[in-house]
């Protein structure tokens, strides 16, 4: 597929005649295709760009790239939005990244500045760059370009934005006020060749391998440099066809993300595209344009707002179906409370968390519980619970769910985590029998628990990261709770609250969380003994 061209220069230097003149052909182009080709970029050095990028990804080990990511890859890390992030092996998406954005500030000032669970802290946190040991003026020199790279990104977005607000009649000011604060990131991207596992979903009847399936960006705009590597394929919106683009030295390609397409009524196309594994090393550089943290989402067709939350929360609720921001979203840790044990969390672990998924055995055929949310499914199956949300109503406003289990519940669950890695797609069954199994994929018993006289009662508390503002709360009656999990896990979740609130006056109280060579051990102070009178339910709580 041949794209149109817009000439960036002539738009910056012409004049009013000019901008409206390319304006139609912009607006035409994102009405049809949803992508198109941008040329004389002032400031763009392609050339200087790869080099940089190909010596950050292509030029230093794993372990050194580590340093640099976030702590959902490596918990000794406190970075928690952007930076690199390493190939994920035997998933649709086979790429590694070093994301930059926001340059202002230290991070240090920055957390002072923001409280820790805001997603403003989250999605502005200052962005980290490689200071390489002996490798001070290199580290120097990718800073430079990057940090260059990103306004020459930023202005061809700016100036498109111009097009589009001229050829759709809309009021400039009113995306400039809801983008001057941009959470834009850029990203260089490389995409090693494939000699993982790879998924039947990728494997294209033409033999073909796909390295990034098909997606829409979430966006405004991007804006890429795919350095002359082909790979990129976009489906057609009439025909749906998938079509090649082609490449062209020195230009950007540069499509309309899911964001504009609703800011526009939909007039604006966001297409859907992927990229193919090329059997070699591939370096692209996509910019996403991104809105303020706190803007409003609108349709500037009608006024009206399609969002109820501003862009930084939306945005964190989307790409929670991204393999890279899988692990940001949840971390859910199966606890099996005794009095006096506990029981390592080996089936339910991996290096930086996962996210299991439950329900009752009526739901067991695999797919259906592909995208469902843990607590509507566990919600929907313990009778009482709405009785339960309706008396606590209040608390619900405050911490969103929260799951309900009744001592007595004889329920059948069934848990599974949703696949990510090898080791989550263990099983846990809690059967009425009180006998809890993990089970692996190929059926082989992991760990069997058997009942005892002092089993009590499992819960199992979805941790989020600290990175987002969901703040898991536990309640528990137990005076004394030893919970020994893998310290992997622990360092993953430290900084996330883990409270206890007293359904009787909504007061919450915060345990002392220790972290201790390879167990946490939280002892119940004081307050916490005030919930003996609580006896009857259990209430898991998760804010979203
Ligand atoms: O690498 C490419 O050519 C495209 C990347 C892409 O579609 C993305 O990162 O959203
Ligand atoms: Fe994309």
């Amino acid at each position: 597929m041949k794209l149109v061209e817009i000439d960036i220069d002539d738009i910056l230097k012409g004049g009013e005649e000019r901008l409206q003149f390319w304006s139609k052909i912009v607006i035409q182009q994102f009405k049809e295709v949803g992508f198109l080709r941008c040329v004389n970029i002032p400031g763009h050095d392609q050339k200087n760009l790869l080099e940089k990028a190909n010596w950050f990804h292509l030029g230093h080990s794993e372990e050194q790239k580590m340093t640099l990511t976030t702590n959902r890859f490596n918990p000794a890390t406190n970075r928690l939005y952007r930076g690199f992030f390493p190939v994920i092996k035997n998933q649709g998406s086979h790429k590694a990244c070093f994301e930059i954005g926001n340059f202002e500030g230290s991070f240090e000032d920055h957390q002072a500045k923001h409280d820790p669970s805001s997603v403003a802290s989250l999605m502005l946190e200052p962005a980290q760059w490689p200071e390489f040991e002996k490798e001070e003026a290199e580290s120097l020199e990718f800073r430079k370009t990057v940090r260059a790279e990103f306004e020459v990104y930023h202005l061809v977005a700016k100036v498109l934005m111009e097009c589009i607000a001229k050829g759709l009649n809309i009021d400039m000011e009113k995306f400039r006020s809801r983008t001057d604060k941009t959470c834009a990131t850029f990203r260089l991207i490389h995409y090693p060749p494939r000699t993982d596992t790879i998924p039947e979903s990728c494997k294209l009847p033409t033999g073909e391998i796909i390295s990034t399936p098909e997606h829409h960006d979430t966006s405004i705009l991007t804006v890429l440099e795919n350095f002359n590597y082909a790979g990129l394929q976009v489906q057609d919106p009439k025909t749906e066809k998938w079509c090649s683009i082609e490449t062209q030295p020195g230009s950007f390609v540069v499509n309309c993300g899911k964001i504009l397409e609703r800011m526009t009524g939909g007039q604006l196309r966001s297409t859907i595209h992927r990229v193919l594994d090329l059997g070699e090393e591939r370096i692209s550089a996509p910019f996403f344009y991104e809105p303020n943290v706190d803007a409003d989402l609108i349709d500037f067709t009608t006024g009206e707002k399609w969002s109820d939350v501003p862009y930084g929360l939306w945005m964190v609720q989307y790409v929670k179906k991204f393999v890279e921001y899988k692990m940001v979203c949840g971390l859910t840790v199966l606890f099996f409370i005794f009095p006096e044990c506990s029981i390592p969390m080996r089936s339910c672990r991996t290096k930086s968390g996962i996210e299991w998924f439950m329900g009752t055995k009526k739901r067991t055929r695999r797919d259906s519980y592909e995208f469902c949310s843990s607590s509507d499914s566990i919600i929907a199956n313990i009778s009482t619970a709405e009785k339960i949300f309706s008396e606590n109503k209040e608390m619900l406003e405050k911490f969103g769910n929260f799951w309900l289990y009744d001592r007595d519940y004889e329920g059948e669950l069934l848990i599974r985590s949703n696949g990510l890695r090898e080791s989550t797609k263990s099983m846990a069954y809690y059967r009425p029998d009180k006998c809890i199994t993990f089970q692996t994929d190929d059926q082989k018993a992991l760990y069997e628990c058997k009942p005892s006289d002092n089993y009590e009662y499992f819960m199992m508390l979805t941790i989020k990261e600290a990175c987002f503002p969901m703040k898991p709360i536990w309640v528990s009656t137990m005076e004394s709770i030893d919970i020994r999990v893998d310290a992997d896990i622990l360092k993953a979740v430290n900084g996330s609250r883990i409270d206890y609130i007293n359904l009787q006056n909504h007061e919450i109280y915060n345990p002392r969380f220790c972290l201790t060579d390879r167990c946490c051990s939280m002892s119940a102070d004081k307050e916490v003994k005030q919930f003996r009178e609580h006896e009857k339910f259990y209430p898991l709580c998760v804010k979203l």
